[in-house]
């Protein structure tokens, strides 16, 4: 991993607009990313996290301008991504890859994985001629565990796990530099998903790759990454290095999603932290800090202000920012809770049972 940054996300927002009315006009908006500010190093993986709906996947799709940002600045190896004309951004993007969740509905069924791999490299021009495009094809086949006698097959003929190597293999195809695994294994067995993990690990070594990783599983996200964004309400609310957010969670919400990952050690028992009501709606989110309608810790204060993302000791330093107005006190103990943490809601949807066993599986097969 080098110190230079690949990619820059400054300021980026994203407000969908809600049309109604007879006129169809734009009568509000769903603010799914709100002033979200990150950098990932060359060599880097930076795993983006937090419950269905805080806005991981827009973020992702906003870097690549899937869908065109409302403001803000992407930087890639030092272009201004926002900037770039179609062509110049289909060029782009053989650098910056996209791996989906549901690989099925990403890869075109009527056409064999061979058709797939080599469509790819034609968008971007790679290879020569068609031999060397079905050549490498068939490297390519053996990169991600395929066999060569499987080019010829269609989507259908493969397994869950084998299509996302297939995703995978269509990825690699363009020479990436960054790939944004945008719940790339979550709808996997847990064994598959190690399998795809350890896959993308050792393709980051051998290639250098640089990973952006979505995913609602902290459980799966804590081996694989070096650093861990909690996003909450289309904000940032944690941002540090692996190591430190589970050893050392700052906020709340962080403390809350982390008690949630059961512990494989029945004889280890752990708090559980249960936050009270549902997330609030995107459209009209809180005032101040957005997560203060679920907050134990919450004051007056954090009905009004928003709290800066920032490091709150000199100690975390460019190392581990949160966004909590008492993160060093209650730490300290010196701020309490303001109410009891004890109404039922699910932190994260089942993250729980799944979590601990993929880190079994994770860790055997490693
Ligand atoms: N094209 C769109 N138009 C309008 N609203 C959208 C659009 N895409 C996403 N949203 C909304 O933006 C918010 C953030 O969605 P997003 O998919 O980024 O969340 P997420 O954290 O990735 O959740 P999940 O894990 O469920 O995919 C949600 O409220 C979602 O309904």
């Amino acid at each position: 991993m080098t110190e230079k940054a690949l990619l820059e996300v400054e300021n980026l927002q994203q407000y969908f607009p809600i049309k109604g009315g007879f006129l169809g006009r734009t009568v509000n908006h769903v603010k799914a990313v709100d002033d979200v500010t990150f950098n990932i190093r060359e060599g880097e993986t930076v795993s983006v996290v937090g419950e269905s709906g805080c806005g991981k996947s827009t973020t992702g799709r906003a870097i690549l301008r899937l869908d065109e940002p409302t403001n803000g600045k992407v930087t890639f190896r030092g272009q201004d991504v926002l900037s770039l004309s179609k062509n110049e951004m289909r060029k782009m993007r053989s650098e910056m890859q996209i791996i989906f969740q549901d690989p099925y509905a990403s890869l075109n069924p009527r056409k064999t994985v061979k058709q797939t791999l080599i469509e790819a490299m034609e968008i971007q021009k790679i290879g020569k001629n068609g031999k060397e495009r079905v050549q490498r094809a068939i490297e390519l086949m053996e990169t991600v565990g395929l066999q060569e006698h499987q080019i010829n097959r269609f989507p259908h003929e493969f397994s869950g796990g084998q299509r996302q190597r297939i995703g995978i293999a269509r990825a690699l195809a363009v020479n990436p530099k960054l790939i944004i695994c945008d719940e790339a294994v979550s709808a996997l067995d847990v064994s598959i998903q190690a399998q795809v993990l350890n896959l993308l690990q050792r393709l980051q070594k051998e290639i250098g790759l640089t990973y952006l990783f979505i995913a609602h599983d902290l459980g799966v996200v804590r081996h694989i990454s070096d650093r861990i964004i909690v996003m909450y309400l289309g904000k940032i609310v944690e941002m540090g290095d692996t190591k430190s957010i589970f050893e050392n969670p700052q906020h709340p919400y962080t403390k809350a999603l982390l008690s949630a990952i059961p512990v494989p050690d029945p004889k280890m028992k752990k708090e559980r932290i249960f936050l009270r009501g549902d997330v609030p709606s995107p459209i009209d989110p809180p005032a101040g800090c957005r997560f203060h309608t679920r907050c134990p810790f919450a004051t007056e204060k954090c009905q009004t202000e928003t709290p800066a993302l920032e490091a709150k000791d000199t100690v975390f330093e460019g190392k581990h920012d949160v966004a909590c107005h008492y993160a060093l006190d209650i730490q300290s103990g010196k701020h309490e809770a303001t109410h009891e943490m004890k109404d039922v809601r699910k932190v994260l949807d089942d993250a729980g049972e799944e979590a601990a066993a993929s880190k079994e599986d994770f860790q055997s097969t490693k």
